[in-house]
């Protein structure tokens, strides 16, 4: 007799085999429902006796509960179709604990083609999972950081333009007013040349922070735009709210106190602001507009520096300024 032939009279060595492996084999009649086999594995993994799996209710009712009905449901069409399937789900531990498996199902069928019994195994893959979880949560991570500003922890210029798309769309669609206030500090490159670097970094942190607590709308947002320039979104503010806003962060910023001996205005830190205040119409850009702004910055510098200067033209439809 040849090797194999050996091999397939041996039941023994079959479940030797089977009973060996990470996997767990198991087979359900399919007329009663009823396990006929299950791997004695099963219970190093979950802990219940090889004994305690009756029925498929065994299977279902030891399933996580927000898994069972997609499973079971998925698991029984695809059987009654005849088509070999495979189902990832929490399985119930003794110790009230889950562990994820992945269940390979083959349809055995007898010669006239009707179902017979199920096969399959399952696998431990709390591993995989745990690793796709923490793969998950990295790339959330990633995304929150991609729209934070390293230095400040404020958002960033990229999360800015986000919110403001947004904002100018919606202030487009229920011609609601929308402002923003651009900053920029003043004589940074002095400051800079005389505190060094990393104090200029600490200052840009101290700005931002103290920009973010003169916030106080729920859709207001303050972001770094760039170097020593920071932009506030205002989405529902008219004109004089906008005004009151960057005002508001202009005292608290001449509270602060950051010296700066080499200042005219009392030697500390101050912002020149340009602001600007819009209901867009149809076919306004939101870029006109954040020029618009830009030039009133530029207005603000050229006109001595620590002023807010608001725009009041440029762009259709604009809101007269305070
Ligand atoms: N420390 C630090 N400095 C920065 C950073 N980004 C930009 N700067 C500095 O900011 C300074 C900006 O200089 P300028 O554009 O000449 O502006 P300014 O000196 O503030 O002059 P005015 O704006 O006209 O008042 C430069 O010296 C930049 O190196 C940063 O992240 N950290």
């Amino acid at each position: 007799m040849s090797k194999a032939g050996d091999f397939e009279n041996n039941d023994g060595v079959y479940k030797t085999l089977l009973e060996s492996t990470q996997a767990i084999p198991w087979k359900i009649d399919w007329a009663s429902m009823k396990f006929s086999y299950i791997g004695p594995q099963i219970e190093a993994l979950l802990g219940w006796s090889v004994d305690s799996w009756v029925s498929v209710e065994d299977w279902a009712m030891r399933m996580h509960p927000e898994d069972r009905e997609r499973v079971v449901n998925f698991c029984v069409s695809q059987s009654q179709c005849g088509v070999d399937h495979e189902a990832d789900y929490r399985a119930l531990t003794k110790d009230n604990g889950y562990v994820w498996i992945r269940d390979v199902v083959h349809v055995v069928r007898n010669p006239q083609g009707e179902v017979e019994a199920l096969i399959g195994f399952m696998f431990d893959i709390s591993e995989r999972k745990k690793t796709e979880e923490k793969l998950l949560s990295l790339q959330k991570e990633l995304e929150v950081l991609s729209f934070k500003d390293g230095l400040t922890n404020i958002a960033n210029r990229r999360s800015f333009d986000a919110h403001f798309e947004a904002a100018w769309e919606q202030a487009q669609r229920e011609q609601q007013p929308l402002s923003v206030l651009l900053f920029d500090v003043d004589f940074f490159k002095q400051y800079n040349d005389l505190y060094g670097h990393i104090q200029g970094d600490a200052c840009l942190i101290d700005i931002a922070q103290t920009l973010s607590l003169a916030l106080d709308g729920p859709r207001d947002l303050v972001a770094r735009y760039g170097g020593e320039e920071f932009v506030v979104l205002l989405p529902g503010a008219d004109a004089d709210a906008a005004h009151k806003v960057a005002e508001r962060c202009q005292r608290l910023i001449e509270k602060k106190a950051i010296v700066h001996a080499l200042s005219p205005f009392s030697r500390r830190v101050t912002v020149s602001i340009g602001a600007g205040t819009v209901v867009p119409d149809e076919a306004a850009l939101h870029t006109d507009f954040l020029h618009a702004v830009d030039q009133q910055l530029y207005a603000a510098k050229h006109h001595g520096r620590n002023r807010i200067e608001h725009v009041a033209v440029a762009v259709p439809n604009l809101v007269q300024a305070p």
